[in-house]
């Protein structure tokens, strides 16, 4: 199966309020099933960053974009996302501590010269979270919900960890990305979403990808051994997923970034390039059956960037590992120690994976 790489349209979001309410009275009669107060809130957390997001990215303008000191490009909307995710995380959970490892800190807004993107920040929170609050947040609360994103994480007690856009290249592009949240539990991952804004919500790659009302917007969500669930950010009903069942590897096709320099490989094999974790999505649905992220020697990879993406896709039956075949552990910090890269399939296509990546990495090594 070959996957074309056609631009998505990257069409109008709408949230209805109905949403939220249907998601919360869907859980509510399900309370007894593990973590559903944290799935609907880390659901809501993501509906309204998303909201957000949409917002920026139809009125993206190069002012947005600001320059951190590692060089990639952070705009208003990773702020706000992070912002308003951590507020309706603490507001919708009162009663637990919080502890949030999260991509993004206010360290460059602290300046005088960065106090209008701040304003800019503030007003998009106060418009976003409307609905939500009773007086608007000052810049000084919005800087506080963006720093309670510090925490280091760890094996002990519970921390939600949050990418607030990840794939920022494919956001700023009007491409793939994704806001993704995962929480971990005594070390281990018990619950994802991830919302998709522009994943079509038919399976990535088909023919009709250039027709002007494909419907985009895509949220998963999965809770340890519940499966996982796709709807639409529309309002849809959440559906079972699972990934391929392809055993045949001739018959897989592979996603990996749409950065060349995040995944590296010499197999010749047809490739989907696609921005952010929105790869994982596609991988538990189906789409695919295969993604391999093979980053340069030396680059450490967050666990902001594979939590929610990584629970996606084993809950909808599918395998992550490194190039060891070792489970990714999320309980080190904000660091993942992996052997070379990550490898991410079906339970059948493993095996065979994983033999012919150590092979390819051999060969490469004895080669230098
Ligand atoms: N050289 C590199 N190799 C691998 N990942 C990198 C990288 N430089 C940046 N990244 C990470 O890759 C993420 C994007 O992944 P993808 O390539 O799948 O779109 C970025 O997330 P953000 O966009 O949240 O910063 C960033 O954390
Ligand atoms: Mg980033
Ligand atoms: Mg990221
Ligand atoms: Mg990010």
């Amino acid at each position: 199966m070959n996957i074309n790489i056609n631009r998505l349209r990257t069409g109008p979001l709408r949230l209805p309020n109905i949403i939220l309410r249907n998601s919360a009275s869907v859980i509510a009669s399900s309370m007894s099933l593990p973590y559903q107060k944290e799935l609907a809130a880390a659901k809501k957390a993501a509906f309204l960053a998303t909201r957000l997001c949409q917002k920026v990215q139809r009125s993206l303008l190069q002012s947005d974009v600001q320059s951190k000191l590692d060089k990639s490009p952070v705009t208003v909307a990773d702020y706000g996302s992070q912002a308003v995710v951590s507020f309706v995380l603490k507001h919708e959970l009162p009663a637990e501590p919080f502890s949030l490892v999260a991509e993004e800190d206010s360290r460059d807004l602290q300046s005088d010269a960065a106090q209008e993107i701040l304003d800019r920040i503030t007003l998009l929170v106060n418009d976003t979270l409307a609905s939500e609050l009773t007086s608007s947040l000052s810049a000084e609360s919005v800087l506080g919900a963006i720093d309670s994103g510090r925490s280091e994480g760890g094996s002990h007690g519970r921390h939600w960890v949050l990418d607030p856009i990840d794939g920022t290249k494919g956001f700023l592009r009007g491409d793939q990305y994704a806001i993704a949240l995962a929480l971990l539990d005594e070390g281990k991952l018990v619950l994802g979403v991830l919302a998709c804004p522009n994943l079509p919500l038919a399976p990535f790659g088909h023919n009709n990808q250039e027709s002007s009302d494909i419907q985009v917007g895509c949220l998963f969500s999965a809770v340890i051994g519940m499966g996982t669930y796709m709807q639409s950010l529309n309002g849809s009903s959440p559906v079972k997923v699972h990934v391929s069942a392809i055993e045949n590897p001739k018959e897989a096709s592979f996603f990996e970034s749409f950065e060349a320099s995040h995944s590296m490989h010499d197999l010749s094999i047809s490739i989907a390039e696609i921005d952010s974790q929105a790869k994982y999505g596609a991988l538990s649905r189906g789409d695919g059956a295969i993604y391999l992220r093979f980053p340069h020697a030396g680059y450490r990879e967050k666990i902001w960037d594979h939590a929610a993406g990584s629970i996606v896709v084993t809950e909808a039956g599918g395998v992550v590992a490194d190039a060891a075949g070792n489970p990714l552990d999320f309980s080190k910090g904000k660091y993942l120690e992996l052997e070379k890269g990550i490898v991410a399939t079906n339970q059948k296509l493993m095996p065979s994976l994983l033999k012919a990546v150590q092979e390819s990495i051999q060969e490469k090594t004895s080669s230098l």
